[in-house]
């Protein structure tokens, strides 16, 4: 979450203006980034496991986006003090994150255990943003905002509840957790594309010298 932030601040770390060298692609903050993705299918076998309403494997899976979702804090804490900001990280940092929660969420409409237009909502709003970022990246990265941030958060935290084996009476409260995430997902999905569209209309322009 927070790395993208800080890998795109686009200022050298520690404040000094001296110019730094490049950060080497393979850092400990890219190699967090990836293990959160190699970690996904790690959480879909547990998850699916004994036809996936064992609580004992629900806990394990949990545990598995849990370790999974904090490789996401570390990797930003590194990338923004040891000046390890890649444009790699910048790119892969979100996408990590969407296939981990992406994932999930489909394994939970799979499973029953969640509506699929939930999965729908936010898989559309996911795969729109990657696509933004792609469609602009000539004239710039859009790292991670801090509503952006705090999406995912949102996410992590009611994806983490619905993987849990919740008693019943505590299922409300995952439901109001899913309910926050599915507004700010929405939320700043539009404040992306706002950003995307001036982001190159402004390339555009540099570039014709207008
Ligand atoms: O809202 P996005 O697409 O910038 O994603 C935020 C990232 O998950 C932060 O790490």
């Amino acid at each position: 979450m927070s790395e993208s932030a800080a890998r795109g601040s686009g200022h050298p770390v520690g404040g000094r203006s001296a110019v730094r060298r490049p950060a080497p692609l393979l850092n400990i903050a890219n190699v967090l980034t990836l293990t959160r993705l190699l970690l996904v299918p790690v959480f879909l076998l547990t998850l699916f496991a004994e036809g996936g309403h064992d609580p004992v494997w629900r806990l394990i899976a949990s545990g598995v986006f849990a370790l999974a979702a904090i490789t996401d804090r570390f990797d930003g804490d590194l990338a923004r003090r040891h000046g390890l900001i890649t444009d790699f990280g910048k790119v892969a940092d979100p996408i990590a994150d969407k296939a981990l929660t992406g994932s999930a969420l489909v394994g939970l409409s799979l499973l029953g255990d969640l509506p699929w237009w939930v999965t729908l909502v936010i898989a559309v709003r996911e795969i729109g943003v990657t696509l933004l970022r792609f469609w602009v990246i000539r004239y710039g990265v859009i790292p991670a905002s801090r509503g952006g941030k705090a999406k995912t958060l949102a996410q992590v935290v009611a994806i983490g509840l619905y993987v849990l084996p919740l008693p019943s009476v505590l299922m409300p409260v995952a439901v109001t957790a899913m309910g926050v995430a599915v507004v700010l997902t929405a939320v700043t999905g539009i404040d992306y594309v706002v950003q995307a569209v001036r982001l190159r209309a402004r390339g555009r322009q540099a570039r014709t010298g207008a």
